[in-house]
């Protein structure tokens, strides 16, 4: 589609509406494509709004070659359901190193029931199978709330190259700030119980994650845990809907990122696989992800708490020429006042050397204050050695 259809298909009223502060420093107004109605309703050419200026550089590793890539952790083994100590050592020598040196890890056996997840996957599915209109109508757009509703991820100029992504975000918990503010899409019927169903059953996989993080670091159980009290912590469930792109070559799903969370578990479905790719040794590499596992990234906020023991994975996702994709991503994160004291190291009642203390939405602000960036550079704000 060149820039004209593509203005017909704006006009057409199919549009995200965002907003940013332009260099002028004036908040502006812009419309950008809904990228399944694009699709949906054919075009001839991606638009122009899309292609990056350079190709994007291919990953290093093929998703087959399992052995290179991050661990897949055993729940049954952590949690010592019919396993010996041993194994329980050696899943958490595994889940440690995923944390280091990936920042990310793959989750086996996690015990959410798969009715659970297939419930999810349709109702996930019955929203995006909706027409644009009922979309709109069922959720506020990501521009009357807080970043949360139905649209798309970080535009923040004219000139930036576009993801191709449409996205369906909503809060948890706590479920008090999501009172008098229409987030949750009325259709599917049940969406909502079942995303919070879900939400439950994930919440104490990442509590029991947290705790053996830190005790593969050497730590106390608690010490990570302690941050996220249960009633203030904030859970925000991100859905990301990728069509199928004719040039993966110019065009991704989502750029390279960290996440601005403390944990961050990803559910894919079957009939999208592969995408998500991470960068290690200055190298991408393509994650092999198999429907049966859940995927769990180290956000910015846990590489404070773990003062760099963890690191927060840098990744991306890209697009496929005749797949559509669609994830279901859940940020778990301790209450937006907690001040995260970083792990000192033992010895030492200094603060710690890499890492200060940080108030979680001090951190976000500044987070998506300065998103996109070409690098990992959020994280440097909780970094001793930073200065405002
Ligand atoms: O779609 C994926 O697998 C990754 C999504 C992601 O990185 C995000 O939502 O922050
Ligand atoms: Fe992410």
């Amino acid at each position: 589609m060149d820039c004209k259809n593509e203005e017909m298909e704006i006009q057409k009223g199919c549009f995200h509406e965002v907003s940013f502060v332009g260099q002028d420093g004036r908040r502006r107004k812009s419309k950008v494509p809904v990228v399944q109605e694009l699709v949906r309703q054919g075009f001839n050419s991606v638009p122009e709004r899309f292609l990056r200026m350079h190709p994007i550089p291919p990953a290093a590793v093929s998703s087959d070659d399992v052995s290179a890539g991050p661990p897949f952790i055993n729940m049954a083994n952590l949690l010592m359901i019919g396993s010996k100590e041993e194994i329980r050592v050696q899943e958490l020598a595994k889940l440690g190193r995923g944390a280091s040196e990936w920042g990310l890890f793959l989750v086996t056996n996690h015990g959410i029931p798969s009715s659970i997840l297939q419930s999810v996957e349709d109702v996930v599915k019955g929203f995006f199978s909706l027409s644009f209109q009922e979309k709109k109508g069922s959720v506020e757009s990501y521009a009357s709330v807080d970043n949360v509703g139905y649209g798309r991820n970080f535009v923040k100029s004219d000139d930036q190259p576009l993801d191709w992504i449409d996205r369906l975000t909503m809060r948890a918990s706590p479920k008090k700030d999501t009172e008098g503010i229409h987030v949750w899409p009325q259709k599917p019927v049940g969406f909502r119980q079942i995303m919070e169903k879900f939400v439950e059953e994930a919440r104490k996989l990442c509590d029991e994650l947290l705790q053996a993080l830190a005790e593969a670091l050497g730590l106390e159980r608690h010490i990570f845990l302690q941050n996220f009290e249960p009633t203030e912590s904030v859970v925000n469930i991100r859905i990301n809907y990728y069509p199928p792109c004719p040039r993966p070559d110019r065009v991704l799903g989502i750029i390279p990122h960290t996440d601005a969370s403390g944990l961050t578990l990803l559910f894919q479905f079957n009939s999208t696989p592969g995408g998500l790719e991470a960068l290690k040794d200055k190298q991408w590499f393509k994650i092999p992800w198999p429907h049966d596992a859940l995927l769990v990234n180290v956000g910015d906020l846990l590489e404070i708490m773990s003062n760099g023991r963890v690191k927060s994975s840098w990744h991306r996702v890209v697009t496929q020429v005749d797949k559509e994709r669609i994830s279901v991503a859940l940020f778990y994160n301790p209450p937006l006042r907690c001040m995260l004291e970083p792990v000192r190291d033992q010895d030492s009642d200094k603060e710690g050397e890499g890492y200060k203390k940080v108030v979680v939405e001090d951190y976000q602000k500044h987070f998506y204050n300065i998103s996109p960036t070409e690098d990992k550079q959020a994280i440097s704000f909780g970094k001793v050695a930073y200065r405002c």
